[in-house]
């Protein structure tokens, strides 16, 4: 059977539209010819390669479900679609154009002055202004309500101090969309800040040592005495609420995007078995090999129809977060048991960069943990089951 076949075993693609299709596999060829060339020594090197930025761009990639502004306005489906073959390159760069869209255009889009959409997102869209989002705190991260970040007001500026740990393109952000606590106190204290490099007494360093992502970068962000200016801050929401509709739309795109990083080690896989022999015999032809394979396309497909159902939710405006959490539980996991027994079928070739199924489980173990953890989204699917919040 050819490869194509038996990875859409159930003709999935006859569920697309055209449009869909086209969106794709232009993405597919531009991560078959420009992503998948370089990407595993960047990894190697712990570098984000930034020159492929641009072309992101020019693919519509960056803020793509976002309507004007210079931004694609794809549908859902289309928008999880090009992402899936992104994160088929690699998840790190599938993360940095999760930020860009969906955590920095995707809040400045839906709750800034007409000023900040017009100063920011065509910028963005273009791949000019690299943004970042900082909620997470270094003690506090599946309970962001309780960050210290705090901003005062002082006339017409907002006074910024604290810090914010984990951020995706913190050092090579020009924008943070930062959520600090006002002074304003109560449940609707938590307002969105742009903080923009330059800015006096606002730094940005990567975090060392991660074994994840390493084709990402991720760092901390502090503010001292940081001066926003009014203009700067997002008139549209306050409260937890902004931060956690960002995820959400992030979330979404994950959940569909994790199932490429599943179809790169069930390929590959399938290629090393059908090529590598062991007591005279292709390592595909043993049952137990063909029992990890059966049980990685049987999980993408259903991975796959879960993102499909989700995306055209979405594109009627029914999506729910619990609807998103119980994707983004099942997919992330489905993808890091896929890696993780591809890993096994290469043997001892499968610890090493030569082969990209293990550059692929290390990066799931970080798409695991961000965006709601595994745990919180089994607690919020508890809760929906139950009545009972077992949080706290
Ligand atoms: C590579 C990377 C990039 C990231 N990028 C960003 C970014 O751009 N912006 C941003 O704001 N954040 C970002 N994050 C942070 C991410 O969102 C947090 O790591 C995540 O929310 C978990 O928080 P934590 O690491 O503090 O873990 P903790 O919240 O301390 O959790 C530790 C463990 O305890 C479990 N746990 C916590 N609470 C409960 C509970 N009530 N019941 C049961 N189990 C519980 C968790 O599930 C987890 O297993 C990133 C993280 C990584 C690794």
């Amino acid at each position: 059977m050819p490869r194509a076949d038996i990875t859409d075993l159930m003709r999935l693609d006859d569920l697309l539209s055209d449009e869909e299709k086209a969106a794709r596999d232009t993405m597919a060829r531009f991560v078959d010819t420009e992503v998948l060339p370089i990407i595993g020594q960047h990894f190697r090197e712990g570098t984000f390669p930034a020159h492929l930025v641009p072309r992101l761009a020019e693919l519509g990639v960056l803020g793509a479900n976002l309507q004007g502004y210079g931004c694609a306005g794809m549908n859902a489906v289309s928008q999880g679609l090009v992402l899936q073959e992104l994160e088929r390159g690699d998840s790190g760069l599938r993360s940095f154009a999760s930020v860009q869209g969906s955590l920095c255009m995707f809040p400045i889009h839906s709750y800034g002055s007409e000023e900040q959409k017009q100063r920011f997102l065509p910028a963005m869209a273009r791949g000019e202004l690299i943004g970042c989002f900082g909620l997470t705190e270094a003690d506090f991260g599946s309970n962001p309500a309780g960050m210290r970040t705090r901003a005062r007001r002082d006339g017409d500026t907002w006074v910024l101090n604290g810090s914010k740990a984990w951020i995706t393109n913190a050092t090579i952000a020009d924008v943070a969309v930062v959520w600090a606590k006002t002074d304003e106190g109560g449940a609707e204290s938590v307002r969105g800040f742009l903080v923009e490099k330059g800015m006096p007494g606002f730094g940005a360093r990567e975090i060392p040592g991660k074994f994840s992502l390493r084709a990402s970068t991720t760092g901390e962000l502090s503010f001292q005495d940081v001066r926003v200016p009014e203009r700067n801050v997002l008139p549209g929401v306050k409260g937890l609420r902004g931060p956690l509709s960002c995820l959400n739309s992030a979330r979404m795109s994950i959940a569909f995007s994790v199932t490429g990083a599943a179809i790169a080690c069930f390929e590959g896989a399938r290629e090393y078995a059908l090529t590598r022999g062991q007591f005279d015999k292709p390592i595909a032809a043993y049952q137990l090999t063909q029992e990890k394979l059966a049980d990685m396309l049987q999980e993408i497909v259903k991975a796959q129809l879960l993102s499909l159902r989700l995306a055209r939710l979405k594109d009627e405006g029914k999506l729910t977060p619990i609807m998103v959490s119980l994707a983004k539980r099942n997919n992330v996991k489905v993808a890091l048991d896929i890696a993780r027994s591809a890993r096994s079928i290469y043997g001892a070739n499968g610890v090493t960069d030569a082969y990209p199924p293990i550059r692929h489980m290390l990066n799931l173990e970080s798409v695991f943990t961000y965006e709601g953890t595994h745990e919180v989204h089994t607690l919020v699917l508890g809760k929906a089951i139950t009545g009972h919040d077992a949080f706290g």
